[in-house]
């Protein structure tokens, strides 16, 4: 999906943290002076290398590291005033590895804060079932016990447990670190939809940069002492990053990855090159390009092939190039777009709608011309901003 659709949901703030520091008794300041401002019922995640006080940050929010200096407020009150466990009853947490009570079935691990809330047995169950299906665990596991999981089901458990009293915060240490990156996917891709239908108000701590993008309503970049390096929407980091340290941490592809942000709605397709499977000899031939995609009786593409290779009523699919992997204008960002370019056999791509017929197709250098156009509107957008 293209990012810049996605917009914090509610108006407020709700997490304040104001000039805060964190010195350890033996002297190590993890977290110097840091201001940040976390909005309402939105992804802000906490980025930045091995030691930058990335924990230390998330704790501080739940009391379960004090600071040395400066105030949190939520929701405009200081964190200080309220006794800890109101305030941790308002604050789902997860950390890496799920934290898991291992000696607890599923179901009872899901169901801990409801219990110690003093809810039944059949309604705290109840909501833990409910919350299973939530965050896409079979009902099946719920009698089983933390170590008869993967990891990444146990990631989901964490979740779900953090979710059960319903908390307006959750706060998120590495949740997704401990798994593999096919397991990671789909674990983020959980949280977005979950975020989408719950809107929570969610801290996510990851030294991974491309994680902190993709999930990321806000984005704070941190560097070790401590300090806030930069805090903005993932866009506008890629776009400006603020000092060399930030676009170093970014990476090289800086350029590409922003074309995630950017829809591919806007693309000009041409459906001309796109012939059926029983075109007549004038359909082959009309067409001035240099491939021609054919598509099945459904619309469903089969494969380009150059004209000259295609005798009307003999066209064999298993003779034909393949289409490569199509991108649904819509949904898909400028980046698939140009990916699915790249990746095929002609350089055109091809363009389907959700159920998979094609709507037309798009050259690279088309594709090209869209992100000059995306890329002088975001400059038009920051000099408006400036
Ligand atoms: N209890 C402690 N006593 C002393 N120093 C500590 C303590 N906890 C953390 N630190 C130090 O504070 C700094 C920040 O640590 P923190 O765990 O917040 O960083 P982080 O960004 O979360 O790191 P990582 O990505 O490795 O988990 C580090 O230098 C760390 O060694």
């Amino acid at each position: 999906m293209a990012k810049s659709l996605r917009q914090p949901k509610g108006p407020g703030v709700l997490i304040r943290i104001d000039s805060v520091t964190k010195r350890y008794p033996d002297g190590t300041v993890a977290v110097d002076r840091l201001s940040l401002e976390i909005p309402d019922r939105s992804i802000t995640v906490l980025v930045g290398p091995s030691g930058c006080g990335k924990t230390t940050t998330l704790r501080m929010i739940n009391r379960m590291v004090e600071p040395s200096e400066g105030t949190i407020l939520l929701d405009g009150e200081d964190i200080q005033r309220q006794p800890v466990t109101t305030l941790r009853r308002s604050m789902g947490y997860v950390i890496q590895n799920a934290g898991l009570f291992q000696h607890r079935t599923i179901v009872d691990n899901i169901a801990t804060v409801p219990r110690m809330l003093g809810w039944g047995k059949q309604k705290a169950r109840a909501r833990a079932a409910e919350l299973m299906e939530r965050v896409g665990l079979d009902a099946a596991l719920a009698k089983r016990y933390p170590y008869q999981l993967s990891g990444g089901q146990q990631q989901r458990v964490g979740v779900a447990r953090a979710l059960a009293a319903d908390p307006p915060v959750l706060l998120m240490d590495e949740p997704f670190s401990a798994v593999d990156p096919v397991v990671r996917k789909g674990l983020q891709d959980e949280l977005l939809r979950i975020q989408d239908e719950l809107g929570k108000t969610i801290v996510f701590v990851t030294h991974d940069i491309d994680e902190a993008i993709k999930l990321g309503t806000m984005v704070a970049v941190m560097r070790t002492g401590g300090h806030l390096a930069q805090y903005a929407p993932p866009a506008e980091l890629l776009s400006s990053p603020a000092d060399a340290f930030v676009e170093d941490f970014l990476g090289g592809d800086r350029g590409i990855r922003r074309l995630s942000f950017f829809p591919s709605a806007p693309l000009e397709l041409t459906s001309d090159p796109v012939i059926p499977l029983d075109a007549t000899a004038e359909q082959i031939a009309a067409p001035d390009a240099p491939y021609l995609l054919v598509t099945d009786a459904d619309g469903r593409p089969l494969g380009w092939s150059a004209p000259r290779d295609l005798v009307a009523g003999e066209i064999r699919p298993d003779r034909l190039l393949s289409h490569g992997r199509p991108f649904v204008p819509g949904t898909d960002s400028l980046r698939v777009a140009l990916d699915c370019a790249v990746l095929s056999p002609t350089g055109w791509a091809v363009a389907v709608d959700t159920g998979g017929r094609v709507t037309g197709v798009v050259s690279q250098a088309t594709i090209g011309e869209a992100i000059r156009t995306a890329h002088a509107a975001g400059r038009d957008d920051e000099k408006v901003a400036g």
